[in-house]
């Protein structure tokens, strides 16, 4: 029992991806666009990537958010807005997203791992094409963001 415990740490069944939605004071919503030569290539994605073992979903958004936009975020400037989950692809582990709420950070954000990012308003952020799992995803943090932060986005 323990053995296989200790297996399945080392191998999890699942995948943990961790994203932030950065919304600036214009309301506008960043998104990133995936490198070409990488899985969804060209999609919109929120900004993230995979929680490294050992390490805490917090601690990988700060990181993960650095490398991909070279920008640097206080974890108390972080807080949790929704999650999705899909199913297991042919040889591949299913993932769930966890979306945080950006709210404040240091620095210009800037695409430096070979993709693009774009400011929009959340209406035309909608339209941009995503992979699979971020539609759902995106329509409920459009739900979620505080009126304010919506209405600052109206226009
Ligand atoms: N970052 C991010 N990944 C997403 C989103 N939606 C979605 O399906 N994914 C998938 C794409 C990838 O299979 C996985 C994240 O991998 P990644 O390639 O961004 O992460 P990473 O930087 O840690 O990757 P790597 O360079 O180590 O391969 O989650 C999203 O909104 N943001």
């Amino acid at each position: 029992m323990l053995r296989e415990a200790a297996e399945v740490e080392r191998n999890p069944t699942w995948l943990c991806v961790v994203a932030g939605l950065l919304i600036d004071p214009q309301g506008r919503w960043l998104m990133h666009r995936r490198p070409w030569d990488k899985a969804h290539g060209g999609l919109w994605e929120f900004p993230g990537g995979k929680v490294e073992p050992g390490e805490t979903p917090e601690a990988a958004l700060v990181r993960e958010l650095g490398e991909e936009l070279d920008i640097s975020i206080d974890p108390r400037w972080i807080e949790p807005l929704a999650f999705a989950s899909e199913g297991s692809k042919a040889g591949g582990r299913p993932i769930t997203l966890l979306l945080y709420l950006v709210r404040q950070w240091e620095g210009t954000p800037r695409a430096v791992e070979g993709g693009a990012i774009g400011w929009n308003r959340p209406d035309a952020a909608a339209k941009l094409e995503k992979p699979p799992l971020d539609v759902a995803l995106f329509t409920k943090a459009r739900a979620l963001v505080p009126p304010a932060e919506n209405a600052a986005g109206r226009g």
